[in-house]
């Protein structure tokens, strides 16, 4: 007996003529990069369903994560001339499987035979029975499937659960605004199921250590777009928290930042000639998510903004994302942001957002032309050249250092080095600000994870920043 995987694909059987060749085309091409770990391959194509021969227990893994596939079940295959054939070849595979379980025997049929699909069933439901096993139809404890194609039947078990959706690639290029966190990745995967090819725009505040997190996440999140090897744009947006900081009042610190980011992205989407903007905002998630703040930053943009999220609850949204496997990784992200304020306007009227956009026009700019594209199959050489600068970690204090706890409070109560003051990381700079910009800084945390990120981001902002390592 063969084994072979069938793929059932999903809505794609309900388009016609040419849309559906292609579809078909993209979904094979999808198939096969995702099989390339499998070894040797063959595909076969059927209306409605392809066949995967090889290393069936790697092909189940990974075709069942391509888009457009509704599901997969691994099966063994037999040509048939006679109903017994297909009795016998049951026997074999679960005579002794059932032996002491409830089983129940679904049938499927197509073509032309001198037995019905009920035939089949009996039959191999009396043989099954001798064997041990109990018909129970209602409520077995093992499901046997057998499908009759002509003159093959499939035999299997299992049927696994596809992404459905439409393969990647049947509709046109977004670009998805992807900060790391849990929401934005699972946007993004949501219009790589729709079929869009899907590329991916970082805009980093922070410094190398949480840009590598970030990275990572997007790495887990194009290991979905098989079929497309997707660009993930990664932009330095230092120049940008420095302008807002210095010329938008602190109340629109977080609005300007937000329209920053689509005005950046609006001019990326041209560069990588993407038709829509994607963000993980979920309406009134946040008070930065109502309608009317929604509304104040995409103001003219002149382009679609796909908010994919927008009527999702937040457990809907954690639960895609630990299917997608972003969860974990999301979760392990400082976030911090160098231009937090602490109270921010809810939205903006026409003309604060003009002149918001007057203000950061030149950063804007600056950070657009200095955009890094990396390819998906690149990522990980691109993580591997992410480090801090060399000189940012000491071991010990240098004379006059102003030091600074990052930890919560009741972490800084039980302990701290001596002298040290404690800030959240978002309030680091307005720390900053207030104390000078000429001192030395000096910050810890519990991993020196953050530290290194937020002495990397104050160095940025031409401050003279460092991260303690803490003797374990
Ligand atoms: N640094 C960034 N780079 C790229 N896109 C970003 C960045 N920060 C935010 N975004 C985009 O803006 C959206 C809204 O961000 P916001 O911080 O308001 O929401 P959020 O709920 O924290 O989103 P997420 O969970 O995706 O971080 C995000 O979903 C993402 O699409």
């Amino acid at each position: 007996m063969e084994r072979v995987l069938i793929v059932r694909v999903g809505e794609l059987t309900i388009k016609r003529g040419k849309t559906r060749v292609e579809m078909e085309r993209l979904l094979l091409r999808a198939a096969k990069e995702a099989a390339t770990e499998c070894g040797n391959v063959r595909f076969v194509r059927e209306p409605g369903r392809i066949y995967a021969l090889g290393d069936i227990d790697c092909l189940r893994n990974k075709l069942s994560r391509v888009f457009g596939v509704k599901s997969v079940s691994p099966a063994y295959v037999i040509i048939f001339e006679k109903i017994e054939d297909i009795v016998d070849a049951a026997l074999k595979l679960w005579g002794s499987a059932v032996a002491g379980r409830k089983f129940a025997v679904r049938v499927h049929r197509v073509g032309e035979h001198s037995f019905t699909s009920r035939d089949i069933a009996i039959a191999v439901g009396a043989v099954l029975t001798k064997a041990g096993g109990k018909v129970d139809l209602e409520n077995p404890e093992v499901e046997l499937f057998i499908e009759v194609r002509n003159n093959r039947a499939f035999l299997y078990t299992e049927v696994i659960e596809g992404p459905g959706g439409l393969p990647i690639g049947s509709e046109g290029k977004v670009l998805a605004l992807v900060s790391g966190g849990i929401d934005s990745p699972v946007a993004a995967w949501m219009m790589m199921r729709r079929g869009a090819h899907v590329d991916v725009f970082y805009c980093n505040l922070g410094g190398t250590f949480v840009a590598r997190l970030v990275v990572e996440v997007i790495k887990r999140l194009l290991s979905w777009s098989y079929g497309y090897n997707a660009r993930v744009v990664i932009t330095d947006c230092a120049p940008i928290g420095r302008t807002i900081r210095r010329n938008v009042k602190e109340e629109l610190w977080n609005i300007a930042f937000k329209r920053a980011l689509y005005l950046t992205a609006r001019k990326v989407a041209d560069i990588v000639r993407a038709t829509a903007l994607v963000t993980g905002e979920s309406l009134g998630q946040v008070s930065s998510q109502t309608l009317q703040a929604l509304a104040a930053v995409e103001r003219g943009l002149d382009i679609p903004v796909m908010r994919p999220l927008v009527g999702m609850d937040k457990d809907e949204i954690i639960q895609l994302a630990r299917k997608i496997g972003t969860y974990e990784l999301s979760i392990k992200i400082p976030e911090y942001c160098a231009i937090f304020s602490k109270r921010p306007k809810k939205w903006a009227t026409r003309e604060e957002i003009e002149e918001i956009d007057l203000a950061i026009y030149d950063a804007v700019i600056e950070v657009v032309k200095n955009i890094k594209i990396v390819k998906k199959r690149e990522l990980d050489s691109y993580i591997a050249s992410l480090s801090p600068p060399q000189d940012i970690e000491i071991e010990s204090l240098p004379p006059d250092a102003v030091l600074i706890d990052l930890r919560d409070q009741k972490s800084f109560q039980k302990w701290h080095l001596p002298g040290a003051l404690r800030a959240d990381p978002d309030d680091v700079l307005t720390l900053v600000d207030r104390l000078g910009h000429d001192k030395t800084y000096v910050f810890y945390c519990y991993s020196g994870g953050l530290s290194l990120d937020v002495a990397e981001s104050l160095r940025k902002f031409g401050v003279k920043a460092y991260s303690l390592k803490l003797r374990k």
